[in-house]
């Protein structure tokens, strides 16, 4: 188990930007971090990797204490790997060179077949004897994944590891990664930007607002439930919808096209996005709302709102 143990930190005396992180994560999943940008998920990755030394609280692997810069000459745990935006390559090495270093806990037969199996999973074979200097950003981010991938460490903390790769890789590694996972039953923490990317492979989230956890949940619940309008922005397009004091939110999705009753809308413009249209309205009092559909809702009219998400 990761146990995350009251986790303060600050860079310098004006902000602490953790202020009492704790969790326990079992092996066996993707758990996913979000937030706000600058709201300290990197920090925490970083203390977890024991790259940054909290100032109180712990992180244990399995009771064993991770230890920070301050502590021990290589700092962290063995089993505890960090791929972030630092792509930390041997640049003057080729990029088989540099995945194969990291394989040296196992035979030289298996040693080429998993580096091999490695290269097709991030499509790098065609540079396969390249020096990592001369990769692109792209190639660059997907030679650190399969590194820390053939480390086979116990621990994976990915921050913002597809940045930079397209919609196929993102979902070839992204499953890839899941599998590992579940059949090693090792642990991955997952912090991304992208609260799809989060909610497709990650069965719990946790909010980090203000230097702590404000909520860990499921995706289903982030997406049909949010707390409030930013956290649930985050996890896709959100309709607010004041009425007197009280704010309903509501996602593209949960209406209702209606004859009578219901909200009273004046359709006014409708954009194609491939699997869906989406249509734009205002609302008597000029509030914009937008609905997604197979097709642009021109005629609409009148909606009945699925959601009951009122928030006062
Ligand atoms: N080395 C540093 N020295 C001083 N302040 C720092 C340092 N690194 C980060 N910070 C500050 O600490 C805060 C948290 O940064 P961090 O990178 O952990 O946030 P984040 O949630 O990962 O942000 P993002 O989502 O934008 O990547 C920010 O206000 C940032 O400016």
């Amino acid at each position: 188990m990761l146990s995350i143990r009251q986790i303060h930190f600050s860079y310098n005396e004006q902000k602490n930007v953790l202020r009492g992180v704790s969790i326990d994560l079992n092996p066996g999943e993707v758990f996913g971090i979000v937030g706000a940008s600058g709201g300290g998920k990197s920090t925490l990755l970083k203390i977890v990797a024991g790259l940054l030394g909290p100032s109180k609280g712990s992180v244990y692997w399995n009771e064993e204490r991770v230890l920070g810069p301050g502590e021990r000459l290589i700092p962290g745990h063995s089993e505890i790997q960090l791929v972030n935006q630092d792509f930390n390559l041997d640049l003057f090495h080729t990029v088989r060179e540099n995945i194969r270093v990291k394989i040296l806990h196992l035979h030289e037969k298996d040693r080429e077949r998993f580096c091999d199996e490695l290269l097709d999973l991030v499509e790098l074979n065609e540079v396969a004897a390249q020096q990592a200097r001369y990769l692109s950003g792209g190639e660059q981010q997907r030679l650190s994944i399969a590194r820390a991938l053939a480390l086979e460490s116990e621990v994976l903390l990915m921050d913002e590891p597809f940045s930079h790769l397209d919609a196929h890789l993102r979902m070839k590694i992204g499953a890839y990664i899941k599998q590992l996972v579940e059949v090693r039953n090792t642990l991955c923490i997952l912090v991304s930007h992208e609260g799809d990317e989060v909610m497709q492979w990650c069965r719990k989230i946790a909010f980090l607002s203000k230097g702590k956890f404000s909520r860990i949940d499921t995706p289903e619940a982030f997406y049909f439930n949010p707390s409030n309008f930013d956290e649930g922005a985050y996890f896709g397009e959100l309709n607010e919808l004041k009425e007197g004091r009280s704010k309903n939110l509501f996602r593209p999705c949960e209406y209702k096209i209606v004859k009578k009753d219901g909200l009273e809308v004046q359709f006014t413009d409708a954009v194609f996005f491939g699997a869906y249209w989406k249509s734009f309205f205002k609302t008597p009092d000029k509030q914009t709302i937008v609905l997604y559909s197979n097709k642009p809702l021109k005629k609409v009219k009148r909606i009945e709102l699925k959601s009951k998400n009122t928030k006062a």
